[in-house]
């Protein structure tokens, strides 16, 4: 089991903004998280990545129960591609540098590297389409070439779980296709790490993610096999508005229907 949480509320100033969340995460599935503005998705990273305690219930991560675990040492195998992170990384820090870096999950390279660690950090930036950017400073990069070597420095770790949250933000549709294109290839490599994928989006959820769960309010409105949960009958009732669904390169679009008919 890679993700166990059961019956988890979080509440801050008297309001619930987790209620009742039972979630398990197995190894061999990777799941994305849908939800609406507010509706509890960086409450449930936190929870995850040990930065919130919930009020109620009980969190498991990679076979290791909170209360009982070290977090800091469980945190090394966990990658996390968020935007904190982002903002984190010096500007002047080169690329290769900052790849490198992911071995000792650290910002800033402060320890020796060898021959094979860099070895490793030039093939993981080659599957992630960023080898060619290694002398680069980290602050002429484009937000599409960092979320690429974001991912290839998360990857540096080995981790079991990589939680990317909300990569997509911020990118044009071609950067966006073209990270999208690289997720899938890391989901296709053996070593590839159980993969958490946060969005507001559903066309980003690729093939490769087979299960998902929609937030709604803080509560887990539905979850399971992406294609059972991602159609129209489901969306429609997540949004409160009649939604009508195309899938293409299977992915699934969507369309308000009040909005199409008024054309
Ligand atoms: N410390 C806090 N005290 C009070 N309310 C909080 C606190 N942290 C979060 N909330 C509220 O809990 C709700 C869920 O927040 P959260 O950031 O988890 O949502 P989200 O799904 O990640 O939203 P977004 O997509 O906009 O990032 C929001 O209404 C937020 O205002």
């Amino acid at each position: 089991m890679r993700i166990q949480i059961s019956n988890v509320t979080v509440t801050k100033n008297k309001k619930d903004i987790l209620k009742n969340v039972e979630w398990k995460v197995e190894k061999g599935q990777h799941w994305s998280i849908l939800g609406l503005n507010g509706s509890g998705k960086t409450t449930l990273l936190n929870i995850i990545n040990g930065y919130l305690h919930p009020t109620v219930g009980q969190v498991e991560v990679l076979g290791e129960l909170f209360g009982k675990t070290y977090i800091p040492d469980l945190r090394k195998q966990m990658g996390l591609i968020s935007s904190s992170i982002q903002q984190q990384i010096q500007e002047i820090e080169s690329v290769l540098s900052i790849v490198l870096s992911g071995k000792f999950a650290s910002i800033g390279l402060w320890e020796a590297v060898d021959q094979a660690d860099v070895e490793q950090a030039k093939a993981y930036m080659s599957l992630l389409k960023c080898e060619h950017l290694q002398d680069r400073e980290y602050r002429t990069l484009s937000q599409g070439e960092r979320q690429r070597i974001l991912i290839a420095r998360a990857l540096m770790a080995s981790p079991k779980l990589l939680i990317l949250d909300e990569p997509c933000n911020g990118l044009d549709i071609i950067a966006r296709e073209e990270l999208l294109k690289i997720i899938e290839t890391v989901s296709k490599t053996n070593e590839c790490p159980t993969l958490i994928y946060v969005t507001h989006h559903v066309e980003e959820i690729l093939p490769c993610f087979t299960h998902t769960l929609l937030l709604k309010n803080g509560e887990v409105f539905k979850q399971g096999r992406s294609n059972e949960i991602l159609t129209e009958k489901t969306l429609s009732d997540f949004y409160d508005r009649p939604i009508s669904v195309q899938i293409e390169q299977n992915r699934t679009w969507l369309a308000l229907k009040e909005i199409v008919e008024q054309k």
